[in-house]
């Protein structure tokens, strides 16, 4: 998509801006590479303003954890620019690119037992980005170590205890902690809750909009719960193998988006719209190393006609500041889910039979 002002919720310079980012990973068979490619990302634009929080949504594979490292510098692209703050991050020099990234951007992922260094005590944890980009002085470290562990409610008698000592939520909040150690702008968070106990969830997803609102932090959140994404999003990016196929303010998503993706995702969402049956699709999702020409998509979809095998659609504006949509045949402005369930069940009797799209469990 072509950024324009309409994908920042004001004319402010943007935190960071993808403009046409492509990811590309050599294929992997049994832990070998083969000859074939992986598109993961494909032509990504997006624009994160300050203080935003950006919701990103799709099925397994789709390539959000590709644009979340693409967006705190961890991978690079094949072509494209990252702008943090209006500087190409892969036009500097590798350590000032470090030291940008570093202090600009924190990361949570998914699984804070695997992304925290075990032999390390939380004191350790935290001070390492202090030490790695020569925050104040060592008293000034230790002071800053105890102000992140109350910012995420770790009472100091944890600074030494081990991340196996603690709970999935108290490791959580550990890793929370360290992506705020250096007060950078954004924080993107991959799957932060998906490998905790149902019963701790909401604490972090309820600490990170506590965070966000009291450091005034931008947040990219990626999520396969698209009910969590929705409540915490401003604005929420629907992705198709490796596109950006919509993006759209949260209360428009679910009933007003335009894509046709969108609107089978949100309607294979359990208990999100009205009982209504999940949009029928035709066949499975298709590779990521043989994407269909064209529009991704268009081998699932009910709408599809030639013309989506010739290109990926331009962008086109929702009626919405925000709202930006690649299809060429959107669903019509309002019109009701359910119409789209019969419209699709009629023409996605083909040769696979209808199936549904997968329901993503939270
Ligand atoms: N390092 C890598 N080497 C090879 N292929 C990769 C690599 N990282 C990701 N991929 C592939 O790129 C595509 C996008 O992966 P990505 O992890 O970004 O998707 P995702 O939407 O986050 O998936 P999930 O929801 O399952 O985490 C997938 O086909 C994945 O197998």
């Amino acid at each position: 998509m072509t950024p324009s002002p309409s994908s920042t919720s004001s004319t402010e310079t943007p935190l960071i801006a993808l403009h046409g980012v492509h990811v590309v990973h050599r294929a992997r068979s049994g832990g070998l590479f083969t000859r074939d490619h992986v598109y993961a990302l494909t032509g990504a634009d997006l624009t994160v303003a300050p203080g935003e929080t950006v919701g990103v949504v799709g099925e397994s594979g789709c390539g959000k954890s590709t644009l979340a490292k693409v967006l705190v510098g961890a991978e690079r692209p094949v072509s494209g620019t990252v702008l943090l703050r209006g500087r190409d991050l892969w036009a500097m020099k590798p350590a000032e690119r470090r030291a940008t990234v570093g202090r600009g951007t924190g990361m949570v992922f998914q699984d804070p037992s695997t992304a925290l260094n075990r032999r390390l005590p939380v004191r350790r944890i935290l001070r390492d980005p202090l030490d790695v980009h020569r925050h104040g002085t060592p008293t000034e470290r230790e002071a800053r170590v105890r102000e992140l562990m109350s910012l995420v409610g770790l009472p100091p008698a944890l600074a030494d205890a081990l991340p196996g000592q603690l709970s999935g939520g108290q490791r959580q909040r550990v890793a929370v902690a360290r992506a705020l150690a250096l007060d950078p702008d954004l924080v993107v968070a991959d799957e932060p809750t998906s490998a905790l106990d149902v019963s701790v969830r909401a604490q972090i997803l309820n600490l990170l909009l506590d965070l966000k609102e009291r450091l005034g932090l931008a947040l990219v959140f990626v999520s396969h719960d698209i009910q969590t994404v929705r409540r915490m999003s401003d604005r929420v990016i629907t992705m198709y193998l490796g596109r950006i196929v919509e993006e759209a303010p949260a209360g428009e998503v679910t009933d007003r988006a335009r894509h046709p993706y969108t609107r089978a995702l949100f309607s294979a969402t359990p208990g999100l719209l009205d009982p209504v049956d999940p949009i029928p699709l035709t066949g499975p999702v298709p590779s990521a190393t043989r994407p269909p020409s064209g529009c991704p998509f268009r081998t699932r979809c009910w709408k599809a006609t030639e013309m989506c095998a010739d290109a990926f659609p331009d962008a086109s504006p929702g009626t919405t500041p925000g709202h930006r949509f690649r299809c060429h045949h959107p669903v019509e402005e309002g019109r009701p889910t359910r119409e789209l369930v019969a419209q699709a069940a009629a023409v996605t009797a083909g040769p696979h039979g209808p199936t549904k799209p997968p329901r993503e469990s939270p």
